[in-house]
């Protein structure tokens, strides 16, 4: 039977760091998983995640569990925070450890690779008929670390779940808001990675302040036109988990995304990009996904297809500006765009 205010953050990277010290500061009983035993036992002995979030002082009360069925026993929340290439991994060993009453909630931001599945797939597949909520929105998990002022979403088709788990994070300074689209969280969290390498890639090329705008703008309208064709809804991609996160991954330079397409922009090579970067940096897997999706529901997505192209080495950012700016002339709106298909 689990206890439903303990909660397990399964990943020690720099974002289920933030989120489990977020919790556990705010008296939820946390444990926090990581697949490093090393490094986990450095971070209980330090009180310090040295690697991913230096300079955070993590909280007395936070409990470090490097066997995995230990660190999920009896708990009431299970917080999935690894990248999204592991996730449906974790979600296998997971199975046959959790308690019949455990829920699931994730912080991913991507797809299953290979299939443009989505995560609440995956989980709804491996982990049928449990509460599963998302959580996502604009949140460096630096910024969180140190305490400044952020919103998050947390989507459920569980209203009471998701209500119950934006409470265990909600506090002074991090408002967490929710609701139950899931579809469309995702959807905005996963394609503002993929979206922030076309704006640093322009910034990179030093094209200047319109062309990150108009980037912005019309990479919106394409995550519009995919989620709605998915079935999204609109008001969720204009929020927090859409709009807001994409803005904060374009213009702000503590995003790993944006900084792999300033270093693409600049001439670096996309290897030595990413090597510099030493964190995960999702838009390299999700661009991929992004474009299969588009393709199925029959829908040309110019600047992920970009983005996908570029980081595949097929184009140069100088040639894929030169397409995109090349494009026919054409109303900005064409009828029914946000219709349901
Ligand atoms: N950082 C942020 O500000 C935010 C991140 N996110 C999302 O959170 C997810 C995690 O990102 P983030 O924490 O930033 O990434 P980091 O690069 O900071 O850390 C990744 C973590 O995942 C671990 N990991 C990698 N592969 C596996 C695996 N196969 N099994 C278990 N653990 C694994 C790494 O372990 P090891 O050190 O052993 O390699 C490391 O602890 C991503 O989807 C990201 O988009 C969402 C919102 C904000
Ligand atoms: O998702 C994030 C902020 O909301 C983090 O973005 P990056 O993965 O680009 O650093």
């Amino acid at each position: 039977m689990a206890e439903a205010s303990t909660l397990a953050v399964l990943g020690a990277g720099s974002w289920g760091t933030a989120l489990a010290a977020l919790a556990a500061r705010n008296g939820t009983p946390t444990r926090l998983w990581g697949r490093d035993a090393r490094a986990l036992a450095e971070m209980a002995s330090s009180r310090r995640n040295q690697r991913y979030l230096p300079g955070l002082a993590l909280p007395e009360s936070l409990v470090y569990e490097s066997d995995l069925a230990a660190a999920v026993r009896g708990a009431g929340v299970v917080l999935i925070v690894v990248p999204s290439h592991a996730f449906a991994s974790i979600l296998d060993e997971l199975a046959p450890l959790l308690d019949a009453d455990t829920a699931i909630a994730w912080a991913t931001k991507g797809f299953e690779p290979g299939t443009g599945r989505f995560l609440h797939e995956l989980v709804a597949e491996k982990l049928p008929g449990r509460p599963a909520a998302v959580i996502t929105g604009p949140s460096f998990a630096k910024e969180v670390a140190a305490g400044m002022p952020s919103a998050v979403t947390v989507h459920s088709e569980d209203a009471s779940f998701a209500q119950h788990l934006a409470s265990m994070l909600h506090a002074p300074d991090f408002r967490a808001y929710s609701g139950n689209d899931v579809l469309g969280a995702e959807l905005g969290g996963a394609m503002k990675n993929v979206l922030a390498v076309a704006t640093g890639v322009a910034d990179g090329m030093e094209l200047g302040l319109n062309a990150r705008a108009g980037l912005i703008t019309r990479g919106m309208n394409e995550m519009l036109r995919l989620g709605v064709a998915l079935g999204a809804r609109p008001e969720t991609l204009m929020g927090l988990s859409g709009l807001g996160d994409l803005v904060l991954t374009c213009t702000g330079d503590l995003s790993r995304n944006r900084r792999l397409g300033l270093a693409l922009g600049k001439g670096v090579a996309i290897d030595e990009a990413v090597r510099q970067i030493g964190q995960v940096v999702e838009s390299v897997l999700t661009a991929d996904e992004v474009v299969r999706l588009a393709t199925k529901h029959g829908l040309d997505l110019p600047i992920s297809a970009g983005v996908r192209a570029v980081l595949h080495g097929e184009v140069t950012p100088v040639e894929g500006l030169k397409a995109l700016m090349g494009r026919e002339q054409k109303p900005e709106y064409p009828k029914g765009l946000f219709e349901p298909r």
